[in-house]
C-alpha cells in the first residue's frame, strides 16, 4: 500500500478476539482411528487402552496455493467512465498489472466471442433453442442429405465420441419442428460439451449442433466452449435454480452503515454512489468468457447461492481455508465444478432449502481470501490487528485521479484504491467479528467457575464457532443414567494425609496426586479420587478433578490448524487443566449418528478403558463440548489424558482429565498426543499429515 495515500493513524482492534469460524475440518471424510492411553489395570496389572475414535483432521490451515483468479480488464462502462479491473495477483506487482492491461485490450478485440456466447445462452434461456436427442441429430443430418455424423470425418475429428444432444436455435426452420426436447434429467450434465465448429460459427443459421463427447480436447478454445455450454446446460438443470423465470434477484447489494462509531472512511464509502459502483464493478462486471475457472479440488463445498443484479453467485467454502474466507463467486468461474454445483442443487431441493430475499453486504464483495490474509499479515500486532485509518480524502483523491496519467501510474493508483477500500471494509468486518467473539467469550465465561477463558482470533475474519453448545459436564443420552451415589467412601484421618485405606487403595491403585495436587502417576494409571461418601473435606489432596480447573486459558485461532487452546498463565507439571466433555452415548447410537452424518468421529472418544473390545459408551463432543474440544495434536504434547473416577464408580464411565505433562509457560499452545501408541509405520501409510513441527514429529498422527 502506498504510504503517500495512507494516513499514519491506526485503528486498534487489539486485544479483542478475532474471527474465523470454526474449523472446517469436520467436513473431511471420516476415517476411523484410535488413540491409545496406557494404564495399568487395577485388577490384572495388564496394560489396557482408552481409545479415541476420530476422523481425518479438518483442513483448516491456509493453503499455500492461492486461488487463481481474476485476469484484468479495462474498458469503458456505459457512462463512458473508464473502469479498470485488476486481478488479485496483479495487485502484487505492477508488471502483472501491465500484463493484465494488455489482456484487456485482447479481450476487447475478442468481443465477438462474447457476443456468440451470450447469444447462445440467451437463445437457450429464452426457450427458442431446443435440446434434442442424438438420434434426432442423426435424423437431421440425413434429412439435410449429409452422411450421419458418425460417418462424417471432420465431425469425428472434432468431436470424438458423440453421446448426447444438440441444440437448434429454431429461429427460422420448420424442419426443427420434428425435434423432441431432450429430457434434461437423462442428459449427462457432468460431461464436457463441445460445440460443433460448423454450428458454432453459424449461430444464426438454421441448424446449430451441440454434442457431448466422452472426453474433450483440452485446447483453450475448446475449454472456453465447454465452459459456455456447460453453463447453458446447467442453467436448464432442474436442480440449478437459474432458469429464466426464476432469475429474479434473490439478493441485493447493500452498504449498511452499522455503527455510530464506525470509521469515517467507511461511512463515506457506504454513502458514496461512485464508490459503490466501483465496488460492484470489481466483482460483478467481468464477462463470463474472461472469468478464470476455479480448480474444483480447491473447493470444499458450495453452501449458498444468490442472484445479485441478475447475476448468479455461489458462496464457496474453500478447502483448507476457514469459513472466514468463504467468498461469493460467479457461476462462470465454476464451470469446472459441475459436480459440486449439482450436489449443491440436489441438497438444496431435498433439504427444502428456500432462499428468502437477502441483502448481501457490498463491502464483503471487496474481500477475498488473498486480501484478508494479506491485510492480517501486514497489520497484525502482538495484541491484535492494528489497521491504518484511511481518510475519506484519500479515497476521493484516488477516485479523481486513478484514470489520469501514464498507464503504469493509473494501475498503481487503482491498486492502492482497491487496497484502501479493502482495508476500510476489513475494519468494518473486523468490528462486527470482535463483537461476536466478545459475546461468545462472555457466554462461555458465565458457565465456567474458577478460571477465565479468553477468545482470540488474529488470523482471519471467522467469528465464534457455532458448532456445539458449550457445557461443563457430561450430557448423558436420554436412556443413560450416570450413577452419582458411590457405594463406598474412605474414612482416612487428616484429610487423607494419614490414609487407612483411601479410595485409590481400595481400587488397588497408587496415590495419584502429590501434596500440591499435581498428578504423579504415569499416564494410563487409573485415578480414583475421594468421593461424596468419604469423610475428608475439599482440601483433601485426593480431590482434584472434582474441584474443577484453576487454569486460565485462551481459545485462539492458530496459524496452521484452525482453533487451538493456549495457556494464559504458567502451568506446573502435573497440574490439572480440564476435562474432556461431551454427550455420553452408546456405541450403537454413535454408529447411527455417524451413518446419518449428524456426529463426527473426529469428536468421539471411546470410554473403553476397562475393555477395549466390549466397551459401552462414547463421549461425543460434536454437539456439546467445552474448550478441550479445540485442543490440537502434537507429537510432543504437553498434556496427558487420565481416566478418573469420582462419584460414579461404573468402570465404563470414567471422566477423561487432562494434566500438564511438563511445565508450560503462559502463551504456549496446549496439546495432546492423539495417538501415543500408534505404530509409526502404519501412520506413514494411512496417516493424516501432522503439522506440529516438533523435533520428534512423526509426520502423521493417524
Ligand atoms: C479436535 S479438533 C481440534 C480443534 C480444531 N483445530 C478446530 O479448529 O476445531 C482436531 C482437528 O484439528 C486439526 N489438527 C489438530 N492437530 C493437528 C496437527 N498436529 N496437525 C494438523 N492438524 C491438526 C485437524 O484438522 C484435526 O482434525
Amino acid at each position: 500500500m502506498s504510504d503517500d495515500n495512507l494516513s499514519r493513524n491506526y485503528c486498534e482492534f487489539g486485544s479483542v478476539p478475532s474471527t474465523s469460524g470454526v474449523s472446517t475440518g469436520h467436513s473431511s471424510p471420516p476415517e476411523l482411528f484410535n488413540v491409545s492411553i496406557n494404564r495399568l489395570d487395577s485388577t490384572n496389572n495388564q496394560i489396557q487402552e482408552i481409545t479415541r475414535r476420530s476422523v481425518t483432521p479438518s483442513k483448516t490451515t491456509k493453503s499455500s496455493g492461492s486461488n487463481k483468479r481474476k485476469t484484468s480488464k479495462s474498458d469503458l462502462n456505459s457512462s463512458g467512465i473508464k473502469v479498470v479491473r485488476c486481478s488479485e495477483q496483479s495487485l502484487d506487482n505492477v508488471d502483472a498489472a501491465i500484463f493484465n492491461a494488455e489482456n484487456v485490450l485482447k479481450s476487447i478485440e475478442k468481443s465477438p466471442v462474447k457476443l456468440k456466447h451470450s447469444m447462445l445462452k440467451d437463445l437457450y434461456l429464452s426457450g427458442t433453442v431446443k435440446i434434442v436427442s442424438k438420434d434426432d441429430v442423426d435424423a437431421a443430418y440425413k434429412k439435410k442429405g449429409k452422411t450421419s455424423r458418425d460417418e462424417n470425418n471432420s465431425f469425428r475429428k472434432n468431436t470424438q465420441k458423440v453421446s448426447s444432444c444438440m441444440i437448434n436455435n429454431g429461429s427460422s426452420s420448420s424442419r426443427m419442428e420434428n425435434y423432441v426436447d431432450l429430457d434434461m434429467e437423462k442428459s449427462n450434465i457432468t460431461s464436457p460439451i463441445y460445440i460443433d465448429e460448423e454450428s458454432n460459427d453459424n449461430l444464426n443459421s438454421t441448424l446449430n449442433t451441440i454434442v457431448v463427447p466422452n472426453s474433450v480436447k483440452s485446447t483453450p478454445e475448446i475449454k472456453n466452449r465447454v465452459k459456455r455450454n456447460s453453463i447453458s446446460l446447467l442453467s436448464s438443470n432442474p436442480h440449478c435454480d437459474i432458469s429464466p423465470e426464476k432469475s429474479n434477484d434473490t439478493a441485493s447489494i447493500t452498504f449498511p452503515s452499522i455503527l455510530e462509531t464506525c470509521d469515517p472512511a467507511y461511512k463515506y464509502i457506504v454513502s458514496d454512489r461512485k464508490t459503490q459502483d466501483f465496488i460492484r464493478n470489481v466483482k460483478m462486471m467481468e464477462p463470463d468468457d474472461i472469468l478464470p475457472a476455479f480448480d474444483p479440488t480447491e473447493i470444499e463445498e458450495i453452501i449458498n447461492d444468490e442472484i445479485i443484479l441478475g447475476t448468479q453467485y455461489y458462496l464457496i467454502k474453500w478447502k483448507k481455508w476457514s469459513k472466514g474466507f468463504n467468498t461469493w463467486e460467479r457461476l462462470g468461474s465454476l464451470y469446472n465444478s459441475q459436480e459440486l454445483l449439482l450436489k449443491y442443487g440436489k441438497n438444496k431441493s431435498t433439504d427444502g432449502h428456500v432462499n428468502s430475499y437477502k441483502q448481501v453486504n457490498g463491502i464483503e464483495l471487496m474481500m477475498s481470501r488473498k486480501n484478508v490474509s494479506l491485510l492480517f499479515e501486514l497489520f497484525r500486532t502482538e495484541t491484535g490487528l492494528s489497521l491504518p485509518a484511511i481518510l475519506p480524502e484519500c479515497i476521493t483523491g484516488l477516485f479523481n485521479s486513478h484514470d489520469v496519467g501514464p498507464i503504469r501510474s493509473q494501475k498503481i493508483k487503482l491498486n492502492v484504491l482497491q487496497k484502501c477500500l479493502a482495508t476500510i471494509a476489513l475494519g468494518n468486518l473486523r468490528q462486527q467479528q470482535l463483537i461476536k467473539l466478545q459475546q461468545w467469550e462472555i457466554d462461555i465465561n458465565l458457565l465456567t467457575k474458577g478460571y477465565q477463558i479468553k477468545v482470540e482470533n488474529n488470523m482471519d475474519l471467522e467469528g465464534p464457532p457455532d458448532l456445539f453448545v458449550y457445557v461443563t459436564a457430561y450430557v448423558p443420552q436420554a436412556n443413560i443414567i450416570i450413577p452419582n451415589d458411590p457405594p463406598i467412601g474412605c474414612s482416612c484421618r487428616r484429610n487423607c494425609l494419614s490414609p487407612d485405606e483411601c479410595c485409590y487403595e481400595m481400587s488397588g491403585c497408587l496415590k495419584a496426586y502429590d501434596k500440591n495436587k499435581n498428578i504423579v502417576v504415569t499416564p494410563g494409571h487409573p485415578v480414583f479420587e475421594c468421593n461424596k461418601k468419604c469423610v475428608c473435606t475439599k482440601s483433601c489432596t485426593n480431590r482434584v478433578v472434582q474441584l474443577g480447573s484453576r487454569v486460565n486459558i485462551c481459545i485462539y485461532k492458530t496459524r496452521k490448524y484452525g482453533w487451538g487452546v493456549k495457556s494464559s498463565q504458567n502451568i506446573q507439571k502435573g497440574q490439572f487443566v480440564g476435562k474432556y466433555i461431551g454427550e455420553i452415548i452408546t456405541v450403537k447410537e454413535s454408529e447411527q449418528r455417524f451413518k446419518k452424518g449428524t456426529s463426527l468421529l473426529d469428536n468421539m472418544w471411546n470410554l473403553d478403558f476397562d475393555d477395549s473390545q466390549n466397551y459401552k459408551y462414547i463421549i461425543d463432543g460434536t454437539h456439546y463440548a467445552n474448550f478441550t474440544y479445540f485442543i490440537n495434536h502434537s507429537c510432543d504434547a504437553n498434556l496427558n489424558v487420565y481416566a478418573v473416577w469420582i462419584n460414579c464408580l461404573d468402570r465404563n464411565l470414567p471422566e477423561l482429565a487432562l494434566f500438564a505433562s511438563r511445565d508450560i509457560s503462559a502463551g504456549e499452545q496446549l496439546t495432546t498426543d492423539y495417538f501415543s501408541r500408534s505404530n509409526p509405520d502404519n501412520l506413514k501409510k494411512s496417516g493424516t499429515r501432522c503439522q506440529c513441527d516438533m523435533k520428534n514429529c512423526q509426520g502423521y498422527y493417524f
